[in-house]
């Protein structure tokens, strides 16, 4: 039986929506019902990681020590993650991170700036730390330069490398093409990281095992950004159905999303029209609040905005555009009237 390594991310990509309003307290009853059902790793923290506490990406409701403690103190077997995007988070709190008791950085990259995380890759390993090169955003950029980019997180000493499809965009084909060269050309495993913006994070996540991935996220509920990410005990039922070993027990999984998780959600976690329109466009998920704006401003369909950008290769940072690609968007539209 082939064993699959789960890493779940409700504590970490969960918070983006709840607003990053989890408490330290509530954090450690979830982690440790996730470490008494077997999941091998948790990721932990604000939504943007760490350092992402800020006026910026809002404030999360307690320090960031705050969680790490709380959640090190319950955990036997599991693991503890965090997320650390250069720019955002420094290595000074990864050092922090580091002293209450977390075990493994994913250094979180644009797909095409995996070169931004050299030095904390390097630091992670000097450390004693495991360390995860994230390649965000994956679909915008073709399985040859994602793999120019796993190729480079691995010589900074990578122990593994992910395949992110941040914004729910892509398809099974997108997956496993992206999957299949990266695992077929490195030495070091490779996972995977799904959003559900087109209901797709499933048979996305799948897709990437069958294609050559060994590590894959998931979260209670699928609590996450937009749609959310691959559903826990789904995928636990799923991979255990197909013949994978996973080592988690399906009904612990199954009794933590009805009794604990679902009591913690602001809203159902479903593909509404907002996340919808964000994998249809395979745009960066914060672009959308922008355009929503700028199509009010401007009597345009967002939507069009979106897809505008996301034809336009647009990355995390190029806010500005939007308003460009509204002014076109009433111009061409004023001009066929
Ligand atoms: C900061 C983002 O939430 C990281 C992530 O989970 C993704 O890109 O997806
Ligand atoms: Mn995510």
């Amino acid at each position: 039986m082939k064993s699959i390594r789960i890493l779940d991310s409700t504590l970490r990509d969960g918070m983006h929506a709840v607003s990053h309003q989890l408490t330290p307290a509530q954090m450690a009853i979830v982690a440790a019902k996730l470490d008494e059902a077997g999941v091998d790793s948790i990721e932990v923290g604000h939504g943007d990681g760490l350092g992402g506490s800020s006026c910026q990406y809002g404030f999360s409701r307690a320090p960031e020590a705050e969680y790490y403690q709380a959640v090190a103190q319950v955990l036997t077997k599991t693991r503890l993650a965090v997320l650390l995007i250069p720019g955002i988070g420094t290595v000074e709190d990864l050092e922090m991170a580091m002293a209450h008791g977390v075990k493994t950085v994913r250094v979180a990259t644009h797909v095409t700036e995996a070169d931004t995380g050299e030095q904390h890759i390097k630091f992670a390993k000097a450390h004693g730390l495991e360390a995860i090169g994230f390649l965000m955003m994956s679909h915008k950029a073709p399985p040859a330069k994602v793999l120019e980019q796993a190729k480079l997180f691995a010589s900074y000493g990578a122990d593994i490398v992910y395949v992110t499809d941040s914004a729910g965009a892509m398809l099974p084909a997108d997956v496993a093409a992206r999957i299949s060269l990266v695992a077929g050309a490195l030495s070091i495993p490779v996972g995977f990281h799904a959003h559900n913006n087109l209901g797709l994070a499933v048979g996305n996540t799948l897709a990437a095992i069958a294609a050559g991935a060994t590590i894959v996220d998931a979260s209670v509920c699928g609590l996450g950004a937009g749609a959310g990410n691959t559903q826990l005990e789904v995928l636990t039922a799923v991979l255990d159905k197909a013949g994978y070993h996973t080592g988690v027990d399906l009904y612990k999984v199954m009794d933590l999303a009805k009794d604990v998780v679902e009591k913690l959600m602001h809203r159902p976690q479903t593909v509404n029209t907002d996340a919808l329109a964000i994998g249809y466009a395979g745009a960066y998920g914060s672009f959308l609040l922008h355009s929503r704006r700028a199509a009010e401003r401007f009597g345009v369909d967002s939507r069009d905005i979106l897809l505008e950008l996301g034809r336009r290769q647009t990355v995390g940072g190029q806010e500005d555009l939007i308003i460009d690609v509204a002014i076109e968007l009433a111009k061409q539209r004023n001009s066929s009237l």
